[in-house]
């Protein structure tokens, strides 16, 4: 594959984790500036391709590669990174500025330098949490804590930006507003997103083009190439439906017999359909 104006490079890489194969023959290249949404069901491989690319795994085959931005900032770093878990004790004796200054280049010495208090603060503004600078971060409700991680990813200037389901637990405003706060970030920054997210509309609004994965396979496109049934049914091995209703896109399968917690409506002939999201 070659791709010279790619930031990232995957190539036909392979990952394996005890004896399972987990990732196969992952191919794709992501651009400056460009928001990558992933999305696939639990245990398809999202967490360990963010794992692989971040050098805690290695491929058993194919190669990564990363490339030299034109518009790079002096002293950035290749990756920033939100992981998935976030648990925070709420009693955490650590306020919104030293957390995010943890995610500065290490360092020895425990004072800040004026370039890297300067670093912390633009990342804190950048993220609109600058407010929280002085409140201990186990008092802060998801959203807010949310904004801070984004903060303590950016402090080192990233090229990528990976982002593991960073939606997750928040209200749905509060999901709009981190999507579209990162959706900003990439555009004005050049900087490459790739965000993991279970919310598929969320996705579609905000990414420019969606990875989707299931164990073993992946297909990679526009939000109208990927999301059709006839593609997300090849990528499942099974058929998938992908309904549309309003302005919300739903993927699942129709079932006609039960009637379960899951979306349910009524056809013409009064048979109710139960929508099993996949
Ligand atoms: N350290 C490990 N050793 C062995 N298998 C692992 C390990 N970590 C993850 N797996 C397996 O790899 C598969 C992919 O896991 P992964 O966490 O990447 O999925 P995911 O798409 O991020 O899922 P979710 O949506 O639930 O977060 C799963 O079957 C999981 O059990």
């Amino acid at each position: 594959m070659v791709d010279t104006d790619a930031l990232l490079v995957v190539d036909s890489v392979d990952v394996h984790l005890e004896g399972k194969w987990i990732l196969r023959d992952l191919s794709f290249a992501v651009q400056p500036g460009e928001f990558v949404g992933i999305i696939g069901p639990n245990g398809a491989g999202k967490t360990t391709l963010m794992r692989t690319l971040l050098g805690l795994l290695q491929p058993a085959a194919g190669k990564i590669e990363f490339m030299q931005s034109d518009r790079v900032v002096s002293g950035s770093s290749l990756l920033g990174y939100a992981p998935q878990s976030r648990q925070i004790d709420p009693e955490t004796p650590l306020n919104g500025w030293d957390f995010v200054s943890f995610g500065l280049p290490r360092r020895v010495r425990p004072w800040l330098t004026r370039e890297e208090r300067a670093r912390v603060k633009e990342a804190m503004r950048h993220t609109d949490c600058f407010e929280f600078a002085t409140q201990p971060i186990g008092k802060l409700s998801g959203g807010q804590r949310q904004r801070l991680f984004l903060a303590q990813a950016l402090v080192r200037n990233p090229q990528i930006l990976l982002l593991d389901e960073p939606t997750a637990a928040l209200d749905p405003g509060a999901q709009e507003g981190v999507a579209e706060l990162v959706a900003t970030i990439a555009r004005t920054r050049g900087i490459a997103v790739l965000f993991v997210s279970h919310d598929v509309n969320l996705i579609a609004k905000h990414a420019d083009r969606v990875l989707y994965l299931t164990p073993g396979h992946h297909v990679i496109g526009s939000v109208e190439e990927v999301l059709q049934s006839r593609v997300l049914s090849r990528l499942y091995g099974r058929p998938v439906d992908v309904m549309r209703v309003g302005s919300k896109i739903f993927v699942g399968t129709i079932e006609t017999d039960r009637v379960d917690e899951t979306i349910c409506y009524h056809t013409e002939q009064e048979e109710v359909i139960r929508y099993v999201s996949v």
